[in-house]
């Protein structure tokens, strides 16, 4: 994906041309934890030190006290051998102590970033990109950041000073077989490159897959009751189940592939360790290698086979890290792109009259052709209502979500007392704007805090007042009344409970501007009734802009704009509309536009039938 889009998650079998770029990017996140690194690495070098130390005093102990019969120099050498084991055990302990608590706080670090950033991206970005793939991004590959910059970097580098450091000393034991152990490298290298091309792919099609299976588990939960009413149980299964065979067959070949990697791998060390041995005994027999020497030999070559063995698995693991970081980066790399233009305003509430004007604003969904609005013009004076009126489809909600910023305008302009939306501060504008959807989101935690949202600091009072406004008083009777939590989206109450108290939440801001997307749809007539009758008196001292799809609730505007083929074609009264404009009249009574007929009687329906069929 190009950085800067908000285009959806990368093709999936793409290969990044520097897969560790990414992964390098990511090392300001080591910055805070440098001294941490420094003290692990060191002590990492240290037990590495004392473990290769122990052949070699292994060798003096066979040449010397052994050989010599001599038990005091067995004795010392024998508590040096222990003195290192124990400080080798004391160091690996360090290092793991330190390892841990700073390879969970970069992940920490990089998490909230990622989720920070994930905050401030528009709208149209989480349009287009499945949720399930944000968060195996948030979750999973961030492990897998965590296990390789805990142990793969770390093994990476100890492996290597390990292999280097013995090699040497092999060379010095005995120069021939120390090299003929020293070019055994050079097949291991190829080995791991080609296993390194190949694991990279199967990685990143393994983690996009892992994101598939987590979106289908998201949508499945959220959709368990439209499931369950169409008996759509089994197709959903055989879905997933396509799903997860996809992930367990990439997840059998990248283990195939490591198997006979590390087979490879595994047979190289001890080809050699035949060789050594046999031509190591040979020179024993000649004298030109003690026996001691031939010990120490053979126990600084059997060092070699974990390091040697654990490079499968290392550059598994920095491949599925790689893998991660560019993920990871994807989603950094997306440039916000509704965010505060250079000096941009804010405005106090107090000085907002609330006059918004659009000015042939146009609209068009990224990744789509079509423009939604080509053109809209509209004014709405301060604390007027006006209501948007359109066929399904039309862009009502389209319009109204351009007025908090959820989507900037194409072309065009929408201007708040004649300042540019876009000149305003986001925070500033969000402040004035108070917004209700139809399908109101409600967040697992309490019914305060979901109140609360928009005005953290609202007391009790002013929480009470919007709950009876919005005729939320039912919130009061609940278990734990306003602390009660509510289950995930709010699932656990009425869809007229939600809207009730989405209204509650957007009144509850003061707002200067009041946008409501269809928010009553839910409401019995009964109740709608009652909070109609209160929102009229919120609605007299605000601008506000309505979509309505109830006859009942247009009575609520002064006065009402039709939106048809992106534009606003009409805009007065209910009455005058109902007078003049046929298509506004057809709208409402569900007929194809035409002259009007006398014999059918157009306008609002007692009792509230839909205004708009869909
Ligand atoms: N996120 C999106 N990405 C692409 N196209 C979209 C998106 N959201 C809406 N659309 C398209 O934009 C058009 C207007 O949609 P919108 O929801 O604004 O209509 P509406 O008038 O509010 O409809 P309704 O009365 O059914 O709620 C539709 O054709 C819809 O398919």
């Amino acid at each position: 994906m190009a950085a800067g889009s908000d285009d959806g998650p990368t093709d999936r079998d793409e290969v990044r041309r520097h897969p560790l770029g990414n992964l390098w990017r990511l090392r300001s996140y080591l910055r805070p934890h440098a001294l941490e690194f420094a003290l692990l690495m060191l002590a990492g070098l240290a037990a590495t030190g004392a473990g290769i130390a122990v052949p070699l005093v292994a060798q003096r102990v066979v040449d010397g006290p052994i050989a010599r019969q001599d038990p005091t120099g067995l004795y010392r050498l024998a508590g040096l051998a222990l003195l290192l084991g124990l400080a080798e055990a004391a160091l690996i302990f360090i290092r793991r102590w330190v390892q841990t608590s700073s390879s969970v706080a970069m992940e920490a670090a990089i998490r909230d970033d990622v989720y920070a950033h994930l905050q401030r991206l528009p709208a149209s970005f989480h349009d287009r990109w499945p949720s399930g793939q944000l968060l195996s991004r948030i979750t999973s590959d961030l492990s897998v950041l965590r296990r390789f910059l805990s142990f793969g970097v770390l093994f990476l580098v100890l492996n290597v000073v390990t292999y280097l450091v013995v090699v040497v000393l092999l060379v010095r034991l005995h120069p021939v077989l120390g090299v003929l152990v020293a070019t055994s490298a050079v097949p291991l290298f190829l080995i791991a490159r080609r296993f390194g091309r190949h694991y990279h792919t199967a990685s990143r099609r393994m983690q996009d897959q892992q994101g598939d299976v987590a979106t289908l588990v998201e949508e499945t939960a959220q959709g368990l009751r439209t499931m369950k009413a169409y008996g759509r149980g089994p197709q959903l299964a055989a879905r997933f189940a396509a799903g997860t065979r996809a992930l367990h067959d990439t997840g059998v070949d990248k283990g195939r592939l490591l198997a006979r990697t590390a087979a490879l791998l595994d047979m190289v060390p001890n080809l050699t360790l035949g060789v050594v041995l046999v031509a190591g005994a040979a020179a024993v027999s000649t004298g030109r290698l003690t026996i001691g020497q031939l010990v120490a030999f053979v126990s600084l070559q059997l060092m070699l086979i974990w390091p040697v063995q654990s490079l499968g698995w290392i550059i598994a693991n920095g491949q599925e890290a790689a893998t991660a970081a560019d993920r990871i980066q994807e989603v950094l790399d997306t440039a916000p792109a509704i965010v505060d233009a250079p000096g941009a305003i804010a405005v106090p509430r107090s000085a907002v009259r609330g006059r918004l004007h659009f000015d042939a604003v146009t609209f068009r969904y990224p990744g789509t052709t079509a423009a939604v609005l080509r053109g809209v013009d509209l004014v709405v004076e301060p604390g007027e209502t006006v209501a948007v009126v359109g066929a399904t489809g039309s862009g009502k909600s389209t319009l109204l979500s351009l007025v908090p910023r959820l989507h900037d305008v194409g072309s065009g302009r929408i201007a708040l007392d004649g300042h540019d939306l876009r000149d305003l501060r986001l925070d500033s504008l969000r402040g004035l704007v108070g917004m209700a959807f139809e399908e109101p989101t409600l967040f697992s935690m309490s019914v305060w805090e979901n109140l609360t949202l928009g005005r953290p600091d609202a007391g009790a009072d002013e929480v009470r007042a919007a709950l009876t406004l919005a005729r939320a008083e039912f919130a009061y009777d609940l278990p734990w009344g306003l602390q009660t939590r509510l289950g995930e989206q709010g699932l656990s109450l009425s869809g007229g409970q939600r809207q009730r108290l989405a209204l509650a939440r957007a009144v509850l801001v003061r707002p200067a501007v009041l946008v409501l997307d269809d928010p009553l749809s839910a409401l019995d007539v009964h109740t709608e009734a009652l909070v109609e009758s209160a929102l009229r008196r919120v609605l007299r001292d605000l601008t506000a802009l309505l979509v309505v799809h109830r006859p009942s609730t247009i009575a609520l505007a002064d006065r009402v704009a039709l939106l048809e083929h992106g534009r606003i074609s009409a805009v007065g009264t209910h009455t005058d509309l109902l007078a003049t404009v046929p298509a506004y009249r057809a709208l409402l009574s569900a007929e194809p536009a035409g002259p009007p007929s006398p014999r059918r009687a157009v306008g609002p329906t007692p009792g509230g039938s839909p205004l708009v069929h869909s």
